[in-house]
């Protein structure tokens, strides 16, 4: 079975992990440090902030947002439901905008309509990679007075008019969940320029604690911590950072050899007409965390059809982005919704297999078994 994505794990990463277990301090600690100052460095932040995952990551977002219980915030429904979640987690509402149907990122002019006096920020997601149109969403929160956050899970590595996903606003959000292009297995990382922010992150994600365990590790005189806010445990360990700094070092490899992949798919299928491929505007650069296939209305299979016979076929594939505002937990938050154009952007899409190394054959085997099933 050809899988639909695998992470690039290697000797490096199993011996980093080793080597920090036997150092003896396995959780946030000199690893993370480590991780976090090489994260900042790479993507061109101040700051870096690692955390439990990228939901936890969004979580904390909002609540050095100021967003609470009263506030709406503008995110897309056609994204993965982590992103909808931890506008909840903090008891706002989630008001979903639609999706450009070519880029699946967040539509600007609808996210304009849905702006209320209740509007407290907005939650651009760089879906599956591909950045949004970060600028003109800064825009629009200044003329609004809102805040921006972004959802950059799926988007380390991709860039923005020449510069990296993570600088461009105040607090942007990266997932090192498997699916993505470098893990830690779990993992999250907040990057910022805001040094208040940096500072409440940190407290928020080790239980408020003002003089945290190292600290206290180093010290040579008797000190005792406080715990100044309602804060959390969404800590990642120095095992994971181990590995996200190993995954660091080759992380502009994995992607271009993404992009090589890509392309090989672009060129295999664009005279393909009953199928639309990713699109990649001037000044965007997507890591290609993941391949989206969109079949028009003149494809000769149904969406569903054709994931089937690919598995048939062993070849694995997925839906496309799923939509938050159809899923049973967001039941009271739908009523009324129309999405047309998100509705139909997930229920006529699919995701290809894409990871790295992928062997050639399976390259192949991916692009013939979808002329062949599409009759081309
Ligand atoms: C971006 C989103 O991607 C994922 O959705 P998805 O439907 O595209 O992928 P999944 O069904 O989770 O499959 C992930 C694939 O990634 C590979 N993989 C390799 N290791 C793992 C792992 O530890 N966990 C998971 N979930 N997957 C792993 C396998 O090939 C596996 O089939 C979800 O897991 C979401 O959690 C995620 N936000
Ligand atoms: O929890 C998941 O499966 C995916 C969400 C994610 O990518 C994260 O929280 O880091």
């Amino acid at each position: 079975m050809i899988p639909i994505a695998k992470p690039y794990l290697t000797q490096d990463e199993a011996q980093a992990t080793y080597d920090t277990i036997l150092t003896g301090w396995i959780t946030q600690g000199p690893k993370v440090q480590e991780f976090e100052e090489k994260f900042a460095a790479y993507t061109g932040a101040k700051y870096a902030i690692a955390l439990s995952n990228c939901t936890t990551a969004l979580h904390l977002s909002m609540i050095v947002s100021g967003i609470g219980p009263g506030d709406e915030v503008i995110c897309p429904s056609m994204s993965y439901i982590a992103t909808a979640n931890a506008i909840r987690y903090v008891g706002a509402k989630p008001v979903f905008a639609e999706v450009d149907p070519c880029t699946y990122n967040i539509d600007l002019a609808d996210v304009e309509k849905k702006i209320t006096p209740k509007t407290k920020a907005i939650l651009v997601v760089h879906q599956i990679g591909m950045p949004a149109d970060i600028n003109a969403f800064k825009k629009l929160c200044n003329t609004h007075n809102l805040k921006l956050i972004e959802d950059a899970a799926c988007a380390v590595g991709s860039s923005y008019k020449g510069e990296k996903i993570g600088t461009h606003s105040d607090l942007v959000c990266f997932s090192f969940h498997p699916r993505k292009v470098m893990s830690t297995g779990d993992g999250g990382m907040i990057t910022t320029s805001k040094e208040e922010y940096y500072t409440r992150l940190k407290l928020l994600r080790q239980h408020g604690m003002s003089v945290n365990d190292r600290t206290r590790h180093l010290s040579s005189k008797v000190v005792f911590e406080d715990h100044v806010e309602l804060g959390y445990n969404y800590r990642l360990t120095d095992i994971q950072a181990a590995v996200g700094i190993k995954q660091l070092e080759k992380l502009d490899w994995i992607i271009a050899e993404r992009r090589k992949i890509a392309l090989r798919y672009h060129q295999a299928f664009q005279q393909i007409d009953c199928i639309r491929l990713p699109v990649e505007q001037e000044g965007y650069f997507s890591n290609y965390q993941s391949y989206s296939v969109y079949l028009k209305e003149n494809c000769p299979i149904s969406r569903n059809e054709l994931m089937q016979k690919l598995l048939d076929a062993g070849v694995s594939t997925r839906r496309g982005i799923m939509t938050t505002h159809r899923e049973t937990a967001y039941a009271e938050y739908s009523k009324g919704i129309k999405l047309p154009v998100s509705e139909d952007a997930s229920d006529r899409s699919i995701i290809i297999p894409l990871y790295v190394p992928m062997p050639e054959e399976e390259i192949s085997e991916v692009i013939n078994k979808i002329k062949e099933i599409l009759g081309r």
